[in-house]
């Protein structure tokens, strides 16, 4: 199998969605399609990629660096001893010349590409990227299907508490159990009447409510909030400081009882194993959320993953932000913990297949071969158009 073309793009996921550090009225996203020799009902065989959500397009990084290293690389040294795709090696091969430290969008960058590389070639493959993922890195059985938590409950202008228990309803229409709001936007008084008004809509129970208060708090603020929000019981108390200020994260951890979620800012093994040592995470209670797509690929991912088992944390305290099919086949896959969604947010990449249903909070995988955007209508036509 040999790569015969890339093409890359940018598609707008914006919207008029806030959250405590940033709006959304810009936000885009990298696409890229990776196409092979590899001939299926008469035609090459596509592999497809993007960059989840929350940071901007790459393009520059893709098309400079990225990209062109792949397709100049002698296509023997990308396959591993069977002919098939090395992702290992392919990584090596983008990473090439990079220093190491400073991740940032070119994380990103090769998060695209390597997504797009583990679509091509379990569609080469013929088998949903899950099961593809569960022979090669798992143990062979993958779970049948993930815990999804729908993320939303954003600021947005002229949203009202009502429209906030409105959005929050739909989501448990739709079979989710757990939901996910914004916090840190606004001050603490009106936050804690936006969390209670979400409550009355979970009956009363704040163990099905997380929320993110996506990196704003410095140290007094984080500890005051989490006196505040302490006795709800919530699900987790999300990115509480900034995403690389370990020091704050362990103090709330030591204050702060309940459940701690954070990692989406966090693009690499070194920093996700800083997190790890100096984070005070607790591994009874405390989730990691790394979101594959922004961090390298699922190469680095499975780095990440084995960093973990060494500090005695189980895969299934992983769930991965972003909301996307892909980490959708990883946590199953790798028996994770679960997987975000955003039933309302970040379309057209963003969330499952079209006829996904949710029931209890869980959502089936399908047998579409590789990732399945072909099952996913819109996104699909605006990936076909980066090719046709
Ligand atoms: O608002 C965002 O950037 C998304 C986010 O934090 C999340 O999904 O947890
Ligand atoms: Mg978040």
């Amino acid at each position: 199998m040999k790569i015969t073309n890339v093409y890359e793009g940018v598609v707008p996921i914006s919207s008029s969605i806030r959250n405590a550090w940033i709006d959304f009225s810009s936000m885009d996203c990298s696409i890229v399609a990776i196409e092979s020799d590899v001939i299926r009902d008469g035609k090459p065989v596509v592999g497809y990629g993007f960059n989840s959500n929350g940071r901007y397009s790459a393009g520059e990084i893709l098309r400079r660096r990225v990209l062109p290293r792949l397709l100049e690389a002698e296509p023997g040294s990308l396959l591993d001893e069977r002919g098939g795709l090395d992702h290992a090696k392919a990584w090596d091969v983008m990473m090439t010349n990079e220093k190491p430290g400073g991740h940032g969008e070119r994380s990103v960058a090769v998060g695209v590409v390597d997504m797009a590389l583990f679509d091509l070639a379990s569609k080469i493959e013929g088998k949903p990227l899950y099961r593809y993922l569960s022979e090669r890195y798992g143990d062979g059985q993958p779970d049948d299907s993930v815990f999804v938590y729908a993320a939303g409950g954003y600021y947005a202008p002229g949203k009202t508490l009502t429209d906030l228990q409105d959005e929050m309803r739909g989501f448990l229409e739709l079979g989710y159990d757990v939901v996910k709001m914004k916090i840190g936007g606004a001050d603490l008084a009106e936050d804690l009447r936006r969390i209670e008004a979400v409550i009355d809509v979970l009956d009363g129970d704040g163990s099905r409510l997380a929320v993110d208060v996506n990196g704003r708090f410095d140290l007094n603020t984080a500890l005051e909030y989490g006196r505040a929000i302490e006795p709800y019981g919530l699900f987790w108390y999300e990115e509480i400081g900034d995403p690389l200020d370990y020091h704050l994260n362990a103090t709330v951890a030591e204050h702060y009882t309940g459940s701690i979620a954070t990692g989406e800012n966090l693009f690499s093994l070194q920093d996700a194993r800083n997190l790890i040592r100096y984070g005070g995470l607790r591994p009874d209670r405390d989730t990691i959320q790394v979101d594959p797509a922004l961090s390298y690929g699922l190469v680095e991912y499975l780095r990440i993953q084995d960093m973990l088992r060494q500090h005695g944390w189980s895969s299934r305290r992983c769930i991965p932000h972003g909301g996307h099919q892909f980490s959708l086949h990883i946590a199953a896959a790798l028996k994770l913990g679960g997987n975000e969604s955003y039933p309302g947010e970040f379309q057209p990449t963003g969330g499952f297949a079209d006829d996904a249903v949710v029931e209890k909070s869980r959502v089936g995988l399908t047998d579409t071969p590789g990732i399945g955007f072909e099952s996913k209508a819109a996104f699909y036509k605006v990936l076909r158009a980066l090719h046709s």
